[in-house]
């Protein structure tokens, strides 16, 4: 035994390791059979239906790795959480996004202070200013009505709000409370993006909002930069406290930048990036779109699976049973991937924000002890929703690598679709694959099955399916901003829980920073190479061969040319 500790080390992770060799022999197809199986793995809270009988498991599986999580000490952990302790070790910070969507009289500490009332003061101050915005009290510098909105930002501060403002887009009250405005994302440093982003907008009925947490990001600072110029540009510098606010952590450089501090939201350092769409991040630019109260549903929702993940016991509890099941997946059967699959085109941009939540959380190769892993931590997400996922990937998922799916499934369209005589709706027709892709996965089609079809011998082989590939589905009730919430948070939940059974710091991102300090070192080069003609020096060979490229072939450009917006 190490003097750190690795649950792989443990009696329980040696026990499910053990536990391999029984549940390969058993076909998803036989284990469907028992129906007193099935039912135990059904799992229903507040109009949420989960179903992960077609994983890989048996209730002695669960047994198992609830015996995991208690090595683990997830229910310690969770509550080291929720009570506030500075559990991102390596940042000494604590982790709170849960207390962004508490209620109002609810009472969470950090470092000795109940953080609630300052949630709820910001929470107030966007009410307060995204209803002058929506009504016309505040206006921009001509005195017309700020209708249009870009929120600059990327990562956390971006792909979350994303995800949910396109799954509001279509829901209709959303729609009733967002008519005549529009939202958009700028997040990419990509001058494409930008021009993109101002195609259309009027600088006059535009509110940008800079969403960064450090407020220090090269890529939303030069954005927040170029709309800066685009607003002057047009308006006059005064422009820019009309037109332009912020969210951050950092009030000192909204200042600096030119932002009125009166017009700044506040988070704090308990929010991570990632999981920070329940603070100003997400709830600033979503309420001047679709109005607080539709926002406030979304934050309901959140807190609804919140309380259910602190209280509920494990063996019913919907982002613990998500997150064992997945360590089994990655780390005992081996499949180190999950396609997020929603059949419903309204989260189209749910599989990008998971990605980071879950990539950027658990992609780590030490322990929280920063110990090496002897096992790998994390899982590759990645997903589109049904039925468009179906003619792109899914052949791999049928025939060729396992990767357990999350279905997700919306009982009530959001926008229903009735034509008269066809057999089915059109929602009817998008869950009829949904139902039937589960059980393709886990069935499959052998070769019994072909010849007594008749199949040509030849053909048996390319159309035989090995099934026995997982799968779990999610059945939501309708897709409304509380919804909504609640399938952020289960996600959010359950990815903490799998960084909990690993053993890691799910809350810092190390990672990044790398790739950003080499960034620099070339943002230099190319600066001094431009302006004063230096040589291109201090790279290896190859990135000085492509920098000297790239500057002989853009030299036609000249280093000082004045300031120019795109102009499409
Ligand atoms: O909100 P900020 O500070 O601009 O950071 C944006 C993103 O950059 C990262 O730090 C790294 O990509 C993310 O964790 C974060 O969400």
């Amino acid at each position: 035994m190490s003097s750190f500790f690795l649950i792989s080390e443990t009696q329980p992770w040696k026990d499910l390791k053990a536990h391999v060799e029984d549940i390969k022999k058993t076909h998803l197809r036989d284990l469907l059979t028992d129906d007193k199986r099935c039912q135990s793995m059904l799992i229903e809270f507040d109009d949420i239906l989960l179903d992960y009988s077609r994983q890989q498991a048996t209730p002695e599986t669960i047994q198992r790795l609830l015996k995991l999580a208690e090595a683990a000490s997830l229910k310690e952990n969770i509550n080291r959480m929720y009570s506030g302790e500075h559990i991102n070790s390596t940042e000494n910070r604590s982790v709170l996004h849960v207390a962004l969507r508490a209620s109002r009289d609810a009472v969470i500490q950090s470092d000795g202070k109940n953080v609630v009332p300052e949630v709820w003061k910001v929470l107030d101050k966007i009410q307060e200013f995204s209803e002058r915005v929506r009504n016309g009290s505040w206006v921009g510098a001509t005195g017309k009505a700020l209708k249009d909105v870009v929120a600059i930002g990327i990562g956390g501060s971006f792909l979350g709000p994303l995800f949910v403002h396109t799954a509001l887009q279509t829901d209709p009250e959303a729609i009733e409370s967002a008519r005549g405005r529009q939202l958009r994302f700028l997040a990419n440093v990509d001058p494409i993006d930008v021009a993109r982003n101002i195609t259309g907008l009027n600088p006059e009925t535009t509110l940008v909002v800079v969403v960064s947490k450090t407020f220090t990001t090269a890529e939303t600072m030069l954005n927040a930069r170029t709309l800066r110029e685009w607003i002057s540009s047009a308006l006059g510098p005064s422009a820019v406290a009309k037109h332009m606010v912020a969210v951050s952590t950092n009030l000192t450089l909204v200042e600096k930048f030119g932002i009125d501090p009166n017009n700044a939201f506040a988070f704090w350092d308990w929010v991570g990036g990632r999981y920070s769409v329940c603070s100003a991040v997400g709830v600033l630019p979503l309420s001047l779109q679709y109005g607080f109260s539709v926002i406030e549903k979304f934050l309901n929702g959140a807190s609804s699976i919140d309380q259910h993940f602190y209280s509920q016991p494990f063996e019913s509890n919907i982002p613990v049973l998500l997150g064992l099941l997945s360590i089994w997946n990655v780390s005992f059967l081996g499949y180190p991937a999950r396609a997020i699959l929603p059949y419903s085109q309204a989260l189209e941009k749910l599989a990008p924000h998971i990605q980071q939540v879950s990539m950027e959380s658990n992609g780590k190769g030490v322990s929280i002890d920063g110990v090496p892993l002897p096992f790998e931590a994390g899982e590759i997400d990645f997903g589109e929703p049904g039925t468009n996922g179906q003619h792109s990937f899914y052949q791999l998922i049928h025939q060729g690598r396992v990767i357990p799916c999350d279905f997700i499934g919306v009982v009530k369209s959001q926008q229903p679709v009735f034509l008269k005589g066809e057999v089915v709706s059109n929602h009817d027709e998008l869950m009829s694959n949904f139902f039937a892709q589960p059980d393709a996965l886990a069935y499959g089609k052998t070769a019994d099955q072909l010849q007594k079809e008749n199949v040509s011998p030849h053909l048996i082989p390319h159309k035989t399916f090995s099934g026995n590939r997982p799968s779990l589905s999610l059945l939501l009730p309708s897709l409304k901003a509380y919804n909504i919430g609640q399938l952020l948070a289960i996600y959010e939940h359950r990815i903490a829980v799998e960084g909990f059974i690993w053993g890691i710091n799910s809350f810092d991102q190390w990672g990044v920073e790398l790739g950003k300090s080499l960034a620099t070192q070339v943002r230099k080069q190319l600066n001094a190479s431009r302006t004063k003609g230096e040589p291109v020096q201090g790279f290896n060979f190859s990135t000085t061969t492509m920098l000297n490229r790239y500057l002989q072939a853009s030299s036609d450009i000249p280093a000082d040319l004045p300031t120019a917006l795109p102009k499409i």
